[in-house]
């Protein structure tokens, strides 16, 4: 890390970013292209039988393409609930999700999802089918071209010597890869991904982050990644979303693209992973009634 870069990380700039683009305008805006996928003051809430929980709370954020996005906050926080309104699963009850200008009001084939379980690839069809079935089912590809299209990414994620074997005569990640093959096939406009890694071990789970990154290098694709864990929101984001304990509110944005898994057992890495921690949980303490919105620059890789 650069003395200026250091200089960017122990003395951030703290600064709405609303203000930041209006002090900025117009020339920033004629410059920046128009996020992908945007979060405009979100609120999401579940109304059970007794109550009303508000799981987020005026979530602002810009994805722009080929962003690794990471929302990093907390358990509890509303990750979740963010990642599954972004999808078109939760309507919020203020706010909206809007890709490429349009709202998000349900599902659809242009936001895909990967979950942690493992279970979440119908067992009684093979790898292929699995990538193959909604390629055909979303009316994106014929059957051979889907067939085509399938091996190919399962290829990428080192799994096309598996195609015809069942998900029970798979490894935990060896699952995950599946997912992850199953969702690029179907060239989303953005990777929604939900604590992809989080039930592997920390061995599998970093090789996965290796291999994630190396696919993004290859492919290019746009993603939306949840975790609690700092170290990897580090490692896999080039942006980060710092959220505050529930209701999920942004405390702060982190430029992350300096890192990488060779950097993080080192120095810099751990005082970066601690500042984080520090800003989700100790300025919580001392300012509990609001979220402190903040950008903060961190430096950068190229
Ligand atoms: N179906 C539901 N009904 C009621 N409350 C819910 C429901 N799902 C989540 N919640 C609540 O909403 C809040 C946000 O949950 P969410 O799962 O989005 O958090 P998270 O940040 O992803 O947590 P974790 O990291 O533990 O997965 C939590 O307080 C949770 O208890």
């Amino acid at each position: 890390m650069t003395d200026s870069l250091l200089q960017g990380f122990s003395k951030p700039v703290f600064s709405k970013p609303r203000d930041v683009s209006r002090a900025l305008q117009p020339a920033v805006e004629n410059a920046l292209p128009a996020p992908l996928l945007q979060a405009r003051s979100v609120t999401l809430e579940y109304a059970t039988r007794h109550q009303v929980v508000r799981a987020t709370h005026r979530v602002d954020l810009d994805v722009y393409e080929g962003d690794r996005f990471v929302l990093l906050g907390p358990s509890g926080c509303g990750k979740s609930t963010l990642l599954k309104a972004a999808a078109g699963f939760i309507r919020p009850v203020e706010g909206e999700f809007v890709l490429r200008g349009r709202p998000i009001r349900a599902p659809g084939p242009d936001r895909i999802v990967v979950f942690q379980e493992f279970d979440q690839l119908p067992p009684w069809k093979t790898v292929l089918q699995n990538v193959v079935f909604p390629l055909v089912a979303s009316g994106r590809l014929p059957r051979h071209q889907a067939r085509e299209r399938a091996l190919h990414y399962l290829d990428k994620v080192g799994l096309a010597s598996f195609a015809d074997v069942f998900p029970h005569q798979l490894s935990g990640g060896m699952k995950q890869r599946v997912a992850i093959a199953r969702a690029l096939a179907m060239q989303p406009e953005i990777l929604l991904m939900d604590e992809p890694f989080a039930a592997l071990d920390a061995l599998t789970r970093r090789k996965m982050q290796e291999e994630l990154l190396r696919l993004w290098d290859e492919v290019r694709f746009t993603l939306l990644f949840v975790t609690h864990s700092i170290e990897e929101a580090l490692v896999v984001g080039n942006r980060v979303a710092l959220l505050s304990p529930r209701p999920g509110r942004v405390r702060a944005e982190i430029n992350s693209h300096e890192w990488d898994l060779t950097s993080s057992g080192g120095t810099a890495f751990q005082a970066a992973s601690q500042h984080i921690h520090r800003l989700l949980f100790e300025e919580e303490a001392k300012e509990p009634e609001g979220a402190v919105e903040a950008r903060i620059g961190m430096g950068g890789r190229g």
